[in-house]
């Protein structure tokens, strides 16, 4: 049939985005699998226009701030972006993405238009605001800020989902502050761990609030000579990144729904693992390091219960508490976070 193809293209789409997590989408429970395929969509493609750096600006404002009215233009697709090959496909064919978000229930449209203006209009704020020589997040209001754009909004927008499915209470969608942070934790976590990816990418994403304490320029932090400021600039990113996990397991502890706590349990424990594996590692400032896949595959096949989520997090926590050092400024504060975390687990 017609429509099955159309959908079989969408699930294509995803697997050809991201592997591991596209499995995990598909896992999710019939009544909410192919409006989280369309979310994940949706925002790939937003993501995806403000990544291209070969549009001239004003037109990528135009779109970012449009593209909650593209998604229900019926033959819209894309070949102004530039030649990334994987990205640039899912653009090119976007007119199959919209008429299944077409077929979608009008509530799942509308939650999903919802997110995509806020963050359209986000992502457009920040990229034409007056920060276009990097300095773009100054202070920690502003990395948090630019995290609730980029991926506070997605939790709002699963959140609601979760909601307008029957399949989670409603409640869920009500503490904004608990969905914020579960986008937090993800983008802060692999903010850390992409420094040098996003270096050589002319991309700097730490606050200055954070590193101007220890260097004059973001890029002294890969210098030798800097190494003890490097580990203290790290363990700083860290300690404010810890501050959000009492808010993951608090959410993570209201889902009834399997598979909506599948979905949800995966990532969290990959970037608590993840937190742990840079805290006090030196090497993300020269390489791109990642969880080894045995560790992942373990962690995935773990996930599927509460308890077994507050025992990774507390195994990890336990890692980070080992590797602090007295000699780091920030030993106390990590110490004390790591205090309030243990009340909680
Ligand atoms: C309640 O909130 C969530 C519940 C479950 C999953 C996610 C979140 O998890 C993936 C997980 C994922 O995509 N992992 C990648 C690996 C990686 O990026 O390091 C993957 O496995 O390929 C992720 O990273 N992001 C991207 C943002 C963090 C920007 C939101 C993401 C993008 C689109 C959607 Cl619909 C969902 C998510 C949630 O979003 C907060």
């Amino acid at each position: 049939l017609a429509q099955d193809a159309l959908k079989r293209r969408c699930y294509d789409f995803l697997n050809m985005t991201s592997r591991s997590f596209a499995a995990v989408i598909q896992e999710l429970d019939e009544e909410l699998r192919d409006a989280v395929c369309l979310f994940y969509l949706v925002l790939r493609g937003l993501d995806t226009i403000e990544d291209d750096m070969s549009l001239d600006l004003d037109r990528k404002v135009e779109l970012l701030r449009s593209f909650d009215q593209v998604i229900y233009q019926k033959g819209w697709t894309f070949t102004e972006n530039g030649p990334n090959e994987k990205d640039r496909e899912l653009l090119v064919h976007f007119d199959v993405v919209i008429d299944e978000f077409l077929r979608l229930k009008p509530e799942y449209q509308k939650v999903i238009a919802n997110i995509t203006k806020l963050m359209g209009d986000g992502m457009a704020d920040y990229a034409s605001g007056e920060h276009r020589e990097n300095t773009a997040i100054a202070t920690i209001k502003d990395f948090d800020l630019y995290c609730h754009y980029v991926a506070g909004l997605v939790g709002y927008g699963l959140s609601d989902l979760f909601a307008a499915s029957g399949l989670e209470s409603k409640e869920i969608a009500n503490d904004k502050a608990l969905s914020d942070s579960m986008g937090l934790f993800l983008q802060k976590t692999n903010i850390i761990r992409d420094y040098r990816e996003d270096l050589d990418d002319g991309r700097q994403f730490w606050p200055k609030e954070i590193w101007g304490k220890y260097v004059e320029k973001f890029s002294d932090l890969t210098k030798p000579e800097y190494k003890d400021k490097a580990q203290a600039c790290l363990s700083d990113m860290v300690l404010n990144v810890l501050d959000d996990v009492p808010q993951v397991l608090t959410y993570l502890s209201k889902l009834t729904n399997q598979s909506v706590f599948n979905f949800c349990a995966i990532p969290q424990v990959m970037a608590i693992s993840t937190l742990a594996l840079v805290f006090n590692n030196l090497d993300i400032y020269h390489r791109n390091i990642k969880i080894r896949k045995g560790e992942a595959v373990k962690l995935i096949t773990n996930s599927t219960d509460m308890d077994n989520v507050v025992s990774i997090f507390r195994e990890y926590i336990f890692v980070i508490s080992r590797k602090n050092e007295a000699t780091d400024p920030n030993f106390m504060k990590i110490s004390m976070a790591i205090g309030r975390i243990e009340q909680w687990i």
